[in-house]
């Protein structure tokens, strides 16, 4: 596409060069740019990203985006330099025009809130894969189609960069994708990732205390999943949360709510509830229907609800969409459980916050029969308010807890573990064992015929990030090979 084309209708000065070349993509990094490409140079929180214009030209950019318009004269370029009002809220939007508005050939679903995304754009894949449709699902745990993970490049964050998101959306569009379920970040929302990106159901699932570090406030924090609500056509909300209420409240956009609770359109009403199943009843103005779930637990009931009333809103018959339900699975790393010969149950999930850590340990605590032990720890750098409730919400709902090492950054994990400790009751039994192996070997000993394990915080992530390294760690891997030692050694 020409410059002059691109920058059509969008506010910017430029000086130097011509407008009449041709733009290949637009990237922000300058490691990454390739000949034809925008470099778009920002001051960041860490870099000057001006100091990489040099490498940005010699990678073959044939223009330079600033947003500091001082700097318009002082550059002395080859190459356009092209001051525009927002750098990110300029790539979201050259990003989309360069891959032609992708999302508009799509119906695009978005899903905010603390907890549960990964969780419900997993399961609106597969409620539409069960109902015969193409479906892409972007988020935490990867890019998949039809349930299979694509092998694209792309940095791997919750909200994919524009700059990656609608190269991969014109990929569906090109692979007859028909629905795409996406991830929305606070931090993804804040920095305009989706602002040109067409979305045609936005669905809200709660909101609890985190990220507040990145954002600054809790307020801002609050303030950043809104947007949403101004970029979907439309929205579905979880009418049992207030923030989700407010939400409601505040726009004029066409709202359905779900819930467990009443003044909901859609109602998941508990019918039985068993160890590993739950039989519940959908109460909606689109149809009634008795189905039995593979999961127990009120969060992930909440979850499913919210997926069902997606995929009835848009247009799916819900007796179909039920009965697809029942086939559910839980994508990988969350509460997955680990089958073993101790006849103790164990589970790794990817509880990080405090709201997420009390969802799963209390429901384990319904349905554990012996002991609860849970292992986990906090990532460093981030959200150190939430270690002291963490440590609280451990200590009401488990019987043991090895404190461990999770991600810790540049901070030093027995400071993390202190603060978490500072959560628990003085008769709290907890033992802190750094080495995550270690700990999670000492769980497994430890554990009696019938006991419950839950290794938390780490999910289906594959590595450890310390101060100076970066190590492998997989807390799947881990269990696996230290059940093969205990068996081989009952052998030996
Ligand atoms: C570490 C971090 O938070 N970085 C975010 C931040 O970058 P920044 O402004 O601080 O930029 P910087 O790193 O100082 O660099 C300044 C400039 O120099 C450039 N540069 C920098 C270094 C270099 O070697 N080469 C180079 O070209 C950079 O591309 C940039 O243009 O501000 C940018 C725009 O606001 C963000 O896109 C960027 O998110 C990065 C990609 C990131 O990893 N963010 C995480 C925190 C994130 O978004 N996570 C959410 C999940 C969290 C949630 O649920 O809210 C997600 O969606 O994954
Ligand atoms: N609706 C929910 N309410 C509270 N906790 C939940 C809910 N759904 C899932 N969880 C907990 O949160 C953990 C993470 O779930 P999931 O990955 O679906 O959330 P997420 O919002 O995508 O998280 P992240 O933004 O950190 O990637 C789960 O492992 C589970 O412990």
């Amino acid at each position: 596409m020409q410059l002059a084309e691109l920058l059509k209708d969008w506010p910017c000065t430029v000086k130097g060069g011509s407008i009449r070349i041709e733009v290949q993509g637009i990237e922000d990094y300058a490691q990454h740019v390739k000949p034809g490409d925008l470099f778009v140079v920002r001051k960041g929180r860490k870099f000057d990203g001006y100091q990489y214009i040099d490498l940005a030209l010699q990678n073959g950019a044939v223009g330079v985006v600033i947003e500091d318009e001082t700097k318009l004269d002082q550059l002395k370029l080859p190459v356009p330099v092209i001051w525009v009002p927002n750098c990110l809220k300029f790539m979201s939007f050259a990003a989309a025009k360069i891959y032609r508005f992708p999302a508009e050939a799509l119906q695009v679903i978005a899903i905010t809130g603390t907890n549960g995304k990964t969780t419900v754009s997993h399961f609106i894949g597969q409620l539409l894969q069960a109902l015969h449709k193409k479906v892409m699902v972007i988020g935490t745990n990867g890019v998949y189609i039809n349930g299979k993970e694509v092998d694209l490049e792309y940095e791997h964050l919750t909200t994919l960069q524009p700059k990656h998101l609608h190269k991969i959306l014109q990929y569906a569009v090109r692979n007859r994708v028909q629905y795409v379920a996406l991830e929305a970040s606070s931090m993804g929302l804040a920095t305009h990732r989706l602002d040109y990106c067409d979305i045609d159901i936005g669905v809200f699932l709660n909101l609890a205390e985190d990220h507040i570090e990145d954002h600054g406030s809790y307020e801002k924090y609050k303030q950043s999943k809104q947007i949403l609500a101004q970029l979907a056509k439309r929205i579905v909300l979880n009418g049992d949360d207030s923030f989700c209420r407010t939400v409601g409240l505040q726009s004029k956009k066409k709202k359905t709510y779900f819930g467990l609770g009443n003044r909901v359109h859609y109602q998941l009403q508990i019918l039985a509830e068993g160890l590993q199943h739950t039989t519940c009843c959908l109460q909606s103005d689109k149809g009634q229907k008795v189905f039995t779930l593979p999961f127990v637990g009120e969060h992930q009931l909440q979850n499913v609800i919210a997926a069902i009333t997606t995929v009835s809103e848009l247009g799916f018959p819900v007796e179909q969409i039920c009965e697809a339900a029942e086939q559910l699975y839980l994508p990988k790393g969350r509460l997955e459980s680990i089958p073993n010969h101790l006849n103790v149950s164990i589970y790794i999930d990817y509880a990080h916050t405090e709201a997420a850590l009390r969802a799963v340990l209390k429901t384990l605590k319904k349905t554990a029969k012996g002991d609860l032990i849970v292992v986990f720890s906090c990532g460093g750098d981030r959200d150190k308010h939430k270690r002291i409730k963490m440590g609280a919400v451990a200590t009401k709902y488990a019987d043991m807890i090895y404190l461990t090492t999770d991600s810790p950054r540049s901070e030093d994990p027995v400071f993390i573990n202190s603060q978490i400790a500072a959560g628990f009751t003085s008769t709290q039994k907890y033992e802190m064992i750094l080495d995550r192996r270690e700990a999670i070997e000492k769980a497994i000993l430890s554990a009696k015929e019938g006991d419950t394990i839950l290794i938390a915080g780490k999910g289906h992530e594959t590595d450890q990030i310390f101060k100076d390294k970066i190590i492998y760690f997989s807390d799947h891997e881990c269990v696996q090979s230290i059940l093969e030692k205990l068996k081989n050694k009952v052998e030996e």
